[in-house]
């Protein structure tokens, strides 16, 4: 049997070889493993990691480029505040539903439905899975509803991906849709807007960041995010850029339903301009389309 000392030695052997390592590689891009070490505070942190972080973060404050989404991460699941007022004023609620009328039926529709063919990958610690949601309408109806676009028809949408996170589990900064930056899939396919529901309080930690927009939005039960992925000319817009940051206290439930290009060529209209975003009527007015850093 082991040991409450064998254990005890195995950790504080595992932390100082961190930290002796950490010390030494001078890391300009910091995996988000890294992270939570500022955050737990563990006893005897390298002093090196505390330096090079607060150091990345006064230089290259404000620059929320593609080469710096690993700083604008911490950043941002530390805190930060990295938008300036006129960013701000463009985020808007598309809808407001009491929690009681949306969120619990969601919660139900969903939790009925889990099963164990769930999966982890690496750059991803969550737990994954997809529900068949063929025959049940009512979801993507909801959907369709809060988010203005076509939902429900065939191929319009893909099943809805459930995500379960445990304490310290994250997403690293990744795109949802490269569209025709990387691949030559049908545009149909393409994953033209992400609607992201949160299922649960977080007690600390699970922002879902938007490293080069700048912003996070804090999980609470019963609201949603929903964001663009492409240019309307289908090319990615990097300022969809976005990770989970780790859950430092309790965990996490979410849900992502990617909804398609191919089914909204009716009533969003192709762009004839590079990088030109999506326009989108609130209360029937046309917002104006910021300008937000993207990769280049
Ligand atoms: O859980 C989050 O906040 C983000 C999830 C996500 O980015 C994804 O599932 O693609
Ligand atoms: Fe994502």
């Amino acid at each position: 049997m082991t040991s409450i000392p064998f254990i005890e030695f195995s950790l504080w052997t595992a932390i100082e070889k961190h930290n002796m390592e950490f010390d030494d590689a001078i890391k300009m891009d910091l995996e988000p493993a890294f992270f939570d070490r500022e955050i737990s505070h563990v006893p005897n942190d390298s002093r090196g990691a505390r330096k090079i972080r607060n150091l990345q973060q006064e230089a290259f404050k404000g620059i929320r480029e593609f080469s710096y989404e690993s700083i604008n991460y911490w950043s941002l699941c530390s805190g930060e505040q990295l938008q300036t007022e006129i960013e701000k004023s463009y985020l808007f609620c598309c809808a407001k539903m009491t929690p009681s009328t949306y969120e619990n039926q969601d919660y139900q529709l969903v939790s009925k439905k889990m099963d164990k063919k769930a999966y982890v990958l690496y750059h991803r610690t969550s737990v994954t899975y997809f529900f068949k949601f063929s025959k049940e309408k009512e979801f993507d109806q909801k959907t369709e509803l809060l988010t203005g676009m076509i939902v429900t028809k065939t191929n319009a949408s893909e099943d809805l991906q459930v995500l379960s996170y445990s304490v310290g589990a994250h997403i690293s900064p990744h795109v949802d849709e490269m569209g025709f930056t990387s691949h030559t899939n049908q545009p149909s396919t393409f994953r033209i807007a992400t609607w992201m529901l949160y299922l649960n309080d977080v007690k600390l930690g699970g922002e879902t960041a938007f490293v080069s927009a700048g912003v996070r939005a804090k999980p609470v039960k019963g609201s949603a995010v929903l964001w663009f992925n492409i240019f309307s000319d289908g090319t990615t817009d990097w300022a969809s850029n976005h990770a989970s940051c780790p859950i430092l206290l309790g965990e996490k439930w979410g849900a992502d339903k990617w909804v398609k290009y191919g089914a909204q060529i009716v009533n969003r209209k192709c762009s004839l301009k590079q990088g030109e975003r999506y326009q989108y009527p609130v209360n029937n007015v046309y917002l104006p389309v910021p300008k937000i850093p993207g990769r280049n």
